[in-house]
């Protein structure tokens, strides 16, 4: 229906304008009616473009490849038996199916690949999130446990939110970092739509790290909505979290590994406060806090907890304990022994002992003056309880100011052996006296070596050898008599043969070996104190080992204080004071007793500790006994009534108003004494009641009897709140029967037994809960409820005790009388029989006096 016609080389017709490699030819198209038209047909080349260039160099090549190809198809067209085009389109579909299998097969390659990578960012993204709640619960857990250092913590955090919220943070984390890079495919997946995009995916592979590292860098920039979101939670979470799981882990590896390495002891006193336990533990108090809230224990560091919870949390932290009770402060306070090589020779401590009036005062005054310092120093001026002597050989003794065997025993009651030598006083006038007796038996019990000095040798009518002779009675052998103990004539008054009683104290001081270390911290014992207006508590110590310098921290006895000056028996501020050196000291925070030991300590804290100790078991001793333990004749009285107390020695102290009274009250109180009771004068003298005799007194238990002396307010002060009783006299006979009533009180009562009635056993029934009863008929007398019962088999006496049961048909009677029958039975006996006899007695206990 219609022709093409070439129009190439035409030159004439309607030739469309055409800039190059376009055909163009002439298609005639006949209609109906005879009606044509001609239609301009252009057939545009595609461009070539080659290695050359120009599109030329094709277009002359083509025909000749056309024409060879053209030639294959026509003759395997021929072959199959179908046309050219039919070939060729064949061809095409073959060519077009190749490269779709290609590009699928592509395709799910990179697909499987990208799931995989999905797959597994998921399982990463699964286990992360399982490890961040972990870490979580585990840092909630901390933070709570961490209520103490929560402050701390805080900011610590903060901070590191703070350092976190800069840009570069996120990319230092590798756990931010890791989904950024995960995310990439998926990304990539999202813009899979076209090939080029695919090839163009396939081809940038390689630098998909960069693009990643440019995702990496977006979420590394802070939005308010990251920041505000949770997405920035969960990073400041996870970089937190990241440091503590290491805390934790450092903690669970170094920390658990050196607990079980290092398994401390933990000394455990009876309650102790949570931190105090942790620093002992060598634990964190963290962890020890946390421990009790996991207990569901809500308790701070410094709550107190008792021993047992305690030694529960130390095991659970895989400790063991040592269990210490309260008074273990006082442990290792005195400090450790001395090496042999450190010890020096020190000065010997003197105490003079005797019976009244013998001279001891007079002989501590005489030897006082035999000090040659006093020239150069002014002397013994002071009183504070003892003095020290220099000879003139240049050795020193140290003298108890406080003559007498009382304060000496007062001493060592409280453990406190001052004393090295005792000099036993006896005047050669008087002989030995009881006092001298006793002031014997009180330094052999103590160990010490005993020098006599026989005094008021110039007295005319004394006699020095029948003290010798009269002593060896008393166990005491003098040397001239074959002993082994040191005697020395002298007089106090006139000062003869005081040379030779110091010498004789050198001698027995280097016998003895008397030695200590003056380098070390000074421990010693109290002799006395007081409350000084001026100067506030004043005691006068004797140091025993060390040093005692100014500045020392000083526990003495219940007492502590900070040495703020010494001063010696001359008046003298010293710097420090050696072994056997008395000094007063000033200080304290108040006046301890008497035969108190001191000590130095370290700190201030430790002073506190034992003290506060101190002072808590003194509480705890005088809450329970209460008065027993204070020196009252009433109350120790009625504990000799009630039977509470036994004992068989009264001690007193007297105070009078004059030498002869307080020596007739003594020896009045001597003569009281029998085998069984006595009172011991623990303390006569002439003068006022000082705070000293109170102390003294409480450190005995012994009331103060003061005849025609008074007291003065602060020993009225202490012994009232010390409960010590003083009682004021004017009439030496109303004493003497005061202290006979007490002694007669402490005389055992008499006890006298008053036959009452023999009972016949007839019958024995044994009746459960109650035991053996016997059916009884009254032969003599009467029994009476509660009385006493021997039961007499063929008139042995096989059993003694009490009456448990009186019955008469089934009632409970008083008493029963004779002829008439009853129940009987014995307490704790039940061994009776048909026949036995049941004799009846009563005890009457009557009390005896002293006349
Ligand atoms: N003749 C003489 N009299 C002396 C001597 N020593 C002491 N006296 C006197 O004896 C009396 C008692 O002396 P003190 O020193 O008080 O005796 P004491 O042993 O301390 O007495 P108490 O403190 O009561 O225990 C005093 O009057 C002294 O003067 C001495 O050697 N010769």
């Amino acid at each position: 229906m219609s022709d093409t016609k070439d129009t190439g080389g035409n030159s004439g017709g309607r030739k469309p304008l055409t800039v190059s490699r376009k055909s163009s030819g002439t298609v005639k198209q006949s209609f109906s009616h005879g009606r044509s038209k001609q239609v301009v047909v252009e057939t545009k080349k595609r461009r070539a473009v080659g290695p050359g260039g120009s599109s030329s160099a094709p277009a002359k090549d083509a025909p000749k490849a056309n024409d060879s190809l053209e030639a294959r198809l026509i003759a395997t067209a021929k072959k199959l038996g179908i046309t050219v085009d039919e070939l060729k389109a064949r061809q095409k579909a073959l060519l077009e199916r190749k490269n779709e299998v290609a590009a699928r097969a592509k395709e799910e390659q990179r697909e499987k690949e990208a799931q995989d990578r999905l797959r597994s960012e998921q399982e990463k993204k699964l286990q992360e999130a399982k490890e961040r709640e972990e870490a979580e619960a585990r840092r909630k857990a901390e933070e709570e446990a961490r209520k103490a250092e929560e402050a701390a913590a805080k900011e610590r955090v903060d901070r590191a939110a703070k350092t976190r919220s800069k840009p570069s943070a996120p990319a230092d984390s590798p756990a931010a970092a890791a989904p950024a890079v995960d995310d990439g495919p998926a990304r990539g997946g999202g813009k899979r739509k076209s090939k080029d995009d695919r090839d163009r995916s396939a081809r940038e592979t390689p630098s998909r790290s960069s693009r990643g590292g440019g995702g990496e860098r977006r979420r590394g920039k802070l939005t308010i909505s990251s920041a505000l979101g949770d997405d920035a939670d969960r990073q400041r979470s996870l970089a937190s979290l990241r440091r503590a799981r290491e805390r934790e882990r450092e903690r669970r590896t170094g920390g658990g590994e050196q607990r079980e390495k290092v398994s401390v002891e933990v000394t455990l006193p009876e309650t102790i406060t949570l931190q105090d336990l942790a620093q002992r533990m060598n634990e964190r108090v963290a962890d020890v806090v946390k421990f009790m809230i996991q207990q569901g224990e809500m308790l701070r560091g410094n709550d107190i907890i008792d021993a047992d919870t305690a030694e529960l949390i130390a095991e659970e932290f895989g400790h063991t304990v040592k269990r210490v009770a309260e008074s273990d402060v006082e442990i290792g306070l005195e400090g450790e022994d001395d090496d042999p090589k450190d010890l020096k020779p020190r000065p010997p401590i003197v105490t003079i002992m005797g019976h009244v009036d013998h001279g001891k005062t007079s002989l501590l005054d005489a030897l006082r003056k035999t000090d040659v310092v006093s020239g150069e120093a002014g002397g013994i001026t002071q009183h504070i309880g003892a003095y020290q002597v220099k000879l003139k050989s240049g050795e020193r003794i140290t003298f108890l100011d406080t003559p007498g065997h009382a304060a000496f025993t007062a001493m060592r009651a409280r453990g406190a052996t001052a004393t090295d030598i005792a000099i036993l006083v006896v005047a050669a006038d008087d002989s030995v006296m009881p006092q001298t007796i006793e002031s014997i038996n009180h330094a052999k019990a103590a160990g010490v070596p005993i020098i006599v000095a026989v005094n008021k040798t110039d007295l005319p009518d004394s006699n020095a050898d029948k003290v010798l002779t009269d002593l060896l009675q008393h166990d005491v052998q003098v040397e001239s008599m074959g002993g082994e103990t040191q005697a020395v004539k002298v007089s106090a008054l006139t000062g003869q043969g005081l040379d030779e009683l110091t010498d004789a104290i050198t001698l027995q001081a280097e016998l003895l070996e008397l030695k200590a270390n003056p380098s070390r911290d000074a421990d010693g014992v109290v002799i006395e104190s007081q409350l000084d207006k001026g100067r506030g508590p004043v005691a006068t110590v004797l140091v025993k080992r060390g040093t005692l310098e100014r500045g020392d921290i000083v526990v003495a006895g219940s007492q502590w204080g900070k040495v703020r000056a010494l001063v010696d028996e001359r008046g003298q501020q010293l710097k420090g004071a050696g072994p056997s050196q008395p000094v007063e000291v000033l200080g304290l925070d108040g006046a301890p007793d008497p035969g108190d030991s001191f000590v130095v300590v370290d700190t201030e804290a430790r002073a506190r500790e034992v003290t506060e100790y101190r002072i808590r078991s003194k509480r705890q001793v005088s809450g329970k006994a209460g008065a027993a333990a204070r020196a009252s004749l009433d109350q120790l009285l009625s504990k000799l009534k009630d039977g509470s107390v036994e004992t068989s020695e009264l001690p007193v102290v007297v105070k009078g108003d004059v030498q002869g009274s307080v020596e007739a009250i003594s020896q009045s109180l001597d003569k009281l004494s029998t085998e069984e009771v006595r009172a011991r004068v623990i303390h006569g003298a002439v003068g006022g009641i000082s705070e000293s005799d109170v102390l003294l007194a409480r450190s005995s238990n012994a009331p103060i009897f003061a005849f025609n002396v008074r007291a003065n307010k602060q020993a009225r002060d202490l012994a009232e709140k010390e409960g010590v009783e003083i009682r004021y006299y004017s009439v030496i006979y109303d004493l003497i029967d005061d202290v006979k009533a007490t002694l007669s009180g402490m005389l055992a009562p008499e006890k006298r037994e008053t036959f009452i009635g023999y009972a016949e056993i007839l019958e024995v029934f044994n009746i459960t809960k109650v035991g053996k009863v016997a059916g009884c008929r009254i032969s003599e007398g009467k029994v009476l409820r509660g009385c006493g019962v021997r039961l007499l088999r063929d008139d042995v006496v096989i059993h003694e005790g009490k009456l448990k049961t009186l019955k008469r048909f089934k009632d409970e009677v008083n008493e029963v009388n004779s002829g008439m029958e009853c129940g009987m039975a014995f307490e704790r006996y039940d061994d009776i029989r048909v026949g036995d006899k049941i004799e009846c007695f009563q005890v009457e206990e009557i009390a005896r006096t002293l006349d």
